[in-house]
């Protein structure tokens, strides 16, 4: 079967966050089963793009109001375990950032360029896979377009990784989408607006999101799309995401100040751990919480410097802090360094490397989100043997289970400074019991999060939509 995979992010050539490790992965492994799965993602200024070299396969024009030229480039020495093809628009993607605040226009271009692309291939794509608001556009064009008549009967799937942002905007830039019979523009239309992600929940011929409960979820909670979702349940379901265990491996992490497997796990982590609090002036001798994250509302960011601060009091832990976002939040985190030296320290901005550092060193990993459709760090904590502390929202709840219910995390049922304080209470007390703490750790690394069957659950999605 021949997949394409249509997003703005992957890793590692582009990613801002979960979106980018799960494109970055899912065609490795749908390849790993024997389709052949590829990615199709714009063409950014950055280090990745810097340090490879491309070779052109199509060259285009499309029509945004004016003309715009494009390249379609693909990767020379591709290592990746996939084809990656770059959509190369000079004047809208080749930018050093992936989002800004007006990429209308970015994410349109990125997707005529797509479809202008794929229609004159002379092998047709079995599955268009989209994700996100980004690509929910193609689903119509495809189906409406007359440009991409020969893709109508091409079978499309959209992934909701966040059904928050839906990259909506105004019917006066309608005439920007290819012609199409303009008794078909209520399938672009939810109150009043273009919604992307509205018109990809109509159009495609299958939705899914990235895990069981938060599709139950996005029924009553979808920033205005719970009724559509609700009448479109037929065609939705949600597969739990995966995480890559060739690149989140602690045997074989190269970002890792010391690699460790299961039997070497107590002095690898303490070496990581060791280095992290020297680099962050933090006790090493205490158990180290960790957040990393966006700071943004949906991660319960705004909770963080008074769970911390309530926490901090007790002398008992030291925390560190990865992550950037709502500026007033990152102004509150920064002022805990001062108030709680040698306990508190954090790294405002992004950093791949020490984030995997972090995973390993980390004794615990607080996630206090109000909305999490899947969240990828619990899974990435586990595997580095460090215990989640999560609100039971979304895939949390389909991935954590209580150590007090048989389980081996830290549930709390609710995003509030209360409940995010009470678990890390919790935490400490379970940390001191040595020897359960211990063998717990031992049982978190053993727990398969790997994307082997959520792979093969696409494959057999597609399947059941190929004629
Ligand atoms: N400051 C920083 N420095 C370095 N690394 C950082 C970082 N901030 C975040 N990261 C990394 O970015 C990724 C975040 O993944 P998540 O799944 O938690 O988040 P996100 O909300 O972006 O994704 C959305 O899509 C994914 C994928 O479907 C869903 O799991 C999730 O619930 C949904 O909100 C992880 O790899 C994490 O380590």
């Amino acid at each position: 079967m021949n997949i394409y995979h249509i997003s703005a992010e992957c890793y590692p050539i582009a990613k801002v966050g979960g979106l980018g490790d799960v494109v970055g992965a899912l065609p490795k492994y749908q390849n790993k089963i024997g389709e052949t799965s590829s990615v199709i993602m714009p063409f950014y200024n950055n280090k990745f793009t810097q340090s490879h070299t491309f070779k052109r396969v199509f060259s285009g024009r499309f029509n945004l109001g004016r003309p715009f030229g494009f390249d379609i480039l693909t990767l020379e020495d591709n290592t990746l375990g996939y084809d990656l093809y770059l959509v190369h628009i000079p004047e809208l993607l080749y930018t050093d950032y992936v989002y800004s605040s007006n990429d209308t226009n970015r994410f349109l271009g990125f997707q005529i360029a797509t479809l202008d692309w794929l229609v004159q291939l002379e092998k047709k794509p079995d599955i268009v896979h989209c994700h996100d608001h980004h690509t929910g556009l193609i689903p119509f064009m495809m189906s409406q377009s007359y440009a991409y008549h020969k893709l109508r009967t091409t079978p499309t799937v959209v992934t909701i990784h966040n059904g928050q942002y839906q990259g909506w905007f105004s019917h006066n830039k309608i005439h920007l989408i290819p012609p199409f019979d303009f008794s078909k523009a209520g399938l672009l239309d939810w109150k009043h607006l273009i919604n992307p992600l509205a018109s990809a929940i109509k159009c495609a011929w299958k939705v899914t999101t990235v895990s069981p409960n938060y599709m139950e979820e996005l029924k009553y909670a979808a920033n205005g799309l719970e009724d559509l979702l609700r009448y479109e349940s037929g065609k939705c379901v949600g597969i739990l995401n995966g995480i890559d265990d060739k690149v989140w491996d602690p045997a074989t992490d190269d970002n890792l100040i010391q690699n460790y497997s299961l039997k070497t796990v107590v002095s690898g982590k303490k070496a990581n751990k060791q280095w992290l609090c020297k680099e962050f002036n933090l006790n090493p001798e205490l158990p180290l919480f960790a957040f990393i994250g966006r700071l943004v509302g949906e991660k319960g960011a705004d909770l963080l410097p008074q769970i911390f601060h309530n926490s901090l009091v007790h002398k008992n832990l030291s925390i560190i802090m990865l992550g950037s976002g709502d500026s007033s939040v990152e102004h509150q985190l920064d002022q805990l360094k001062y108030q709680h030296p040698g306990h508190y320290n954090n790294y405002i901005g992004y950093n791949e490397r020490l984030a995997h550092i972090v995973y390993a060193a980390a004794d615990f990993l607080v996630m206090p989100s109000r909305v999490e459709p899947c969240g990828l760090n619990q899974m990435y904590a586990l595997r580095y043997g460090t215990v989640p502390i999560v609100n039971k929202v979304g895939g949390l709840k389909d991935t954590v289970q209580d150590f007090d219910d048989n389980g081996f995390g830290i549930l709390h049922d609710g995003a509030t400074v209360h409940e995010g304080s009470f678990a890390i209470h919790r935490a400490i007390n379970f940390y001191n019991d040595a020897d359960r703490f211990k063998k717990n750790r031992n049982l978190i690394m053993k727990i398969d999060h790997s994307w082997d069957s959520s792979a093969q659950a696409y494959i057999n999605l597609y399947n059941s939509l190929i004629l």
